[in-house]
């Protein structure tokens, strides 16, 4: 039932994983729930993010393990961009009325548009007002567009996945998670690719030796850096496309994609006259996920925070929300260890304490691994691979990074032993099925 004064008890602005996980579950036991949503439902990571850029990436892995297994396969296998973006369409399409599907068996209301608030308790959508006793703000992130002369000829990473045809040459700005995933796609399809960084360092949160391995190995596939490249316009003539850099040096291209990070979904929201805080990297909360204005949350990728904006940090929180909101707890949100991946070609992945913090503390040990020491990583021929295993004292490990073709699959499997601080028997009592990379991963341990 909903509380008396209200249209409903809980209101959501935004349907992605920072709404739905939790939504659901809350709908289904018993309050009354709105969702509002101006795009498609499901938002950003299965529409135009996490699944669709694991299919484009999918012949990548398969071509990257046929060359390394060439001698038992017949190689070169042949990448087809037209009929994999068809692919990638037809996995994520049903996705958005799946999604409003279990939103609305469970008695959720979809409103269809684009909502602001009117004040702390009411959202407008189309001329028509709701209010609801909580709203939880979960409207995500934009790409952030380079304030150029010529910045209508750029792209963003919605139109790479979409492009029906791989444009010769691409020129990517930014060195970021879009900008490395999508060189390593498109030059895995056969495109000239340019990346294009703004300082000298890619990836800056990945472990620095890593990366720059990472870009050697896409450099010997052919992709270019240019490092400390400021962009100071696009312009387009004679059938392409020109990138002026540091105001002196131009590059032709095809087709140019703007990689250059992510902003807050809050412009329009009238927020500052209601009286939520924010700044330019979103929405300020408390540790309960709660705005300046107590009834108002928010969830997901627009809030301000130091955990990655991620799909599994955005799932984390609209869950926590809905056991608060259910009463369940009261506790402040305790973010367990968040993991991260860029699904380049070798992946380089992540969790817990750095190595190069671990160095500078004396309660800390890194353990450095070759991973073709361990004979499974043989089985695909697998060319190159490391890893950094941090421990503490007590040899709990606090920290994992590595780079090879597995590194997701290698970090997700030792998880339970990090975020439990499995001691070295409760490690011992933990059976992996064999031969398999959790396997490989865990002896490790
Ligand atoms: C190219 C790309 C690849 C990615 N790959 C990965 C990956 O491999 N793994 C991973 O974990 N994460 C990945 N991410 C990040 C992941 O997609 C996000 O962390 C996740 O989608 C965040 O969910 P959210 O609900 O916070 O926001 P979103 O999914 O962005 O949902 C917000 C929704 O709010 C709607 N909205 C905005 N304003 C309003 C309004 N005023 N009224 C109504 N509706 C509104 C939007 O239309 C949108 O649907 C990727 C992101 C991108 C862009
Ligand atoms: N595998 C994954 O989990 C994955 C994949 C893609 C995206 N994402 C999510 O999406 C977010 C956005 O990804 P992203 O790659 O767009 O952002 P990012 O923050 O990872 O990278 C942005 C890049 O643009 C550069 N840049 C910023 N301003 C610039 C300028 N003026 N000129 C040139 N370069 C400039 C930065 O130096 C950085 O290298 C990520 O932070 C992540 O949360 C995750």
């Amino acid at each position: 039932m909903s509380t008396k004064a209200f249209d409903y008890d809980v209101l959501y602005l935004g349907s992605g994983h920072g709404t739905f996980d939790g939504a659901i579950p809350l709908a289904a036991k018993g309050k009354k729930v709105a969702v509002v949503e101006s795009g498609l439902v499901g938002g950003t990571c299965p529409n135009r993010g996490c699944n669709a850029k694991i299919t484009l990436d999918a012949p990548v892995a398969l071509q990257r393990t046929a060359e390394a297994m060439q001698q038992q396969v017949s190689y070169p296998i042949n990448l087809n961009w037209k009929t994999t973006v068809a692919h990638k369409q037809d996995v994520i399409k049903e996705l958005p009325d799946f999604i409003a599907g279990l939103m609305e068996d469970n008695g959720i209301k979809l409103i269809k548009g684009w909502g602001h608030f009117v004040d702390a308790h009411t959202i407008e959508v189309n001329a028509k007002r709701y209010s609801a006793e909580k709203i939880v703000i979960a409207t995500g992130l934009h790409p952030h567009r380079l304030d150029i002369p010529g910045r209508q000829l750029a792209h963003d990473s919605s139109e790479f996945m979409n492009l029906q045809k791989l444009p010769k040459r691409i020129t990517i700005i930014g060195a970021g998670y879009v900008s490395l995933e999508f060189a390593t796609i498109a030059n895995a399809f056969g495109s000239d690719v340019t990346v294009l960084m703004h300082h000298d360092k890619a990836l800056r949160k990945f472990h620095q030796p890593f990366v720059e391995k990472l870009l050697a190995l896409l450099e010997k596939r052919g992709v270019k850096f240019i490092k400390n490249a400021d962009i100071t316009a696009f312009s387009a003539a004679y059938g392409s496309k020109q990138v002026h850099i540091n105001d002196a040096k131009m590059i032709e291209t095809g087709w140019i994609l703007d990689a250059t990070g992510r902003d807050p979904n809050i412009a329009g929201l009238k927020l500052k006259e209601i009286g939520v805080a924010y700044d330019d990297d979103g929405i300020i909360v408390n540790d309960h996920l709660q705005t300046t204005v107590p009834n108002i949350y928010a969830s997901g990728d627009v809030i301000k925070k130091e955990q990655p904006k991620l799909t599994p940090t955005a799932i984390f929180e609209s869950k926590y929300l809905q056991q608060l909101f259910t009463g369940e707890t009261t506790s402040p949100i305790d973010y367990p260890a968040i993991p991260s991946v860029v699904f380049t070609s070798p992946r380089i992945a992540k969790v817990g304490i750095t190595p190069v913090k671990a160095e500078s503390d004396p309660a800390f040990s890194n353990v450095h691994n070759n991973i073709l020491d361990n004979w499974y990583r043989h089985v695909e021929s697998e060319q190159y691979g490391e890893n950094i295993l941090t421990f503490d004292k007590q040899h709990h490990l606090v920290g994992a990074t590595e780079i090879s073709e597995h590194a997701e699959d290698v970090i997700n499997a030792l998880l339970p032993a990090l975020e439990f601080k499995l001691d070295s028997s409760q490690v011992g009592r933990i059976i992996n099925l064999f031969p398999t990379i959790s396997s490989a991963a865990w002896e490790a341990l």
